[in-house]
């Protein structure tokens, strides 16, 4: 998936100034300040803010091209904002992600209840399926949310701040997920301001002011660099082990 050129406004100011960067097979990270424009370039990927001028690009096709029914099966999305729910339990919510895959008037197979099932199994959510959203707490309900995504079992997943709400068993278990899924072939974006886990993702992609400012590896001492100008020196990348984290500078 690519953006050409991407300009996107929001209340009438351009957000996104010429955006250009593709998000290759794997689990990219975009990082970068408050404001920077992360949430609206991941909207604009999942065909939900319209471009200024520019294009985003999916399997060599415009976004603008694609059937709405096809794009929803092919780019699955958690928002940041999270959603009331009313009074559809967590499993009703899950199996909202089988909608694209069914007819207009179909009924959901075995192969959707199995979808549903694998997703509620893979963010530990089956203990309260039969729950209402608002019964639950951020870190539960953000896990059936996540669910839902998952179980659309699309090629490209796009998650705003996946790990909001999740303690720190359930955000290494995503990370470890995120991290499979990307090595079977997915197309996984995810905002993240947390940086220590970000700097667990195969790419991450930098933003300030619109733009993107430095794109590629976790280990590009380039990008490092980049990092450390964006946040105004307040962290340093360093390498522990085999990983690298974000040291706090005084
Ligand atoms: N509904 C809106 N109307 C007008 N401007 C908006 C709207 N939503 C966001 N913006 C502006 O667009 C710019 C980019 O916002 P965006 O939410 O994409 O940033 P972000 O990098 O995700 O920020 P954060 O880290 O704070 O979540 C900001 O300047 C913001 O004030």
């Amino acid at each position: 998936m690519e953006t050409r050129d991407l300009v996107v406004e929001r209340g009438g100011r351009a957000v996104l100034h010429g955006v250009s960067t593709t998000f290759a097979p794997g689990w990219t990270a975009i990082v970068g300040p408050n404001g920077a424009g992360k949430s609206t370039l991941l909207r604009s990927l999942a065909g939900l803010h319209g471009a200024k001028r520019g294009q985003i690009r999916l399997d060599g096709r415009s976004l603008d091209g694609w059937r709405p029914a096809e794009r929803a099966r092919r780019i699955a999305w958690l928002d940041q904002q999270g959603e009331a729910g009313g009074e559809l339990t967590a499993r009703d919510i899950v199996a909202l992600g089988r909608l694209p895959h069914l007819g207009l008037f179909g009924a959901p197979s075995a192969a959707d209840a199995d979808a549903v099932g694998r997703a509620m199994a893979l963010t530990e959510c089956e203990a309260w399926a039969d729950r209402r959203l608002h019964e639950l707490s951020g870190g539960e309900r953000q896990r059936v949310l996540l669910a839902r995504a998952l179980a659309v079992e699309a090629p490209v997943l796009l998650l705003d701040e996946p790990t909001t709400h999740l303690d720190p068993p359930h955000q290494v278990a995503l990370v470890r997920l995120l991290q499979k899924l990307g090595a079977e072939g997915r197309t996984v974006v995810s905002v993240l301001h947390d940086l220590p886990l970000a700097l667990l993702a195969d790419r991450i992609v930098v933003m300030a002011e619109g733009r993107v400012r430095a794109a590629g590896p976790r280990d590009d001492p380039a990008l490092h660099a980049v990092l450390g100008e964006v946040f105004l020196g307040a962290v340093r990348i360093e390498r522990v082990g085999s990983a690298w984290i974000a040291v706090p500078q005084p």
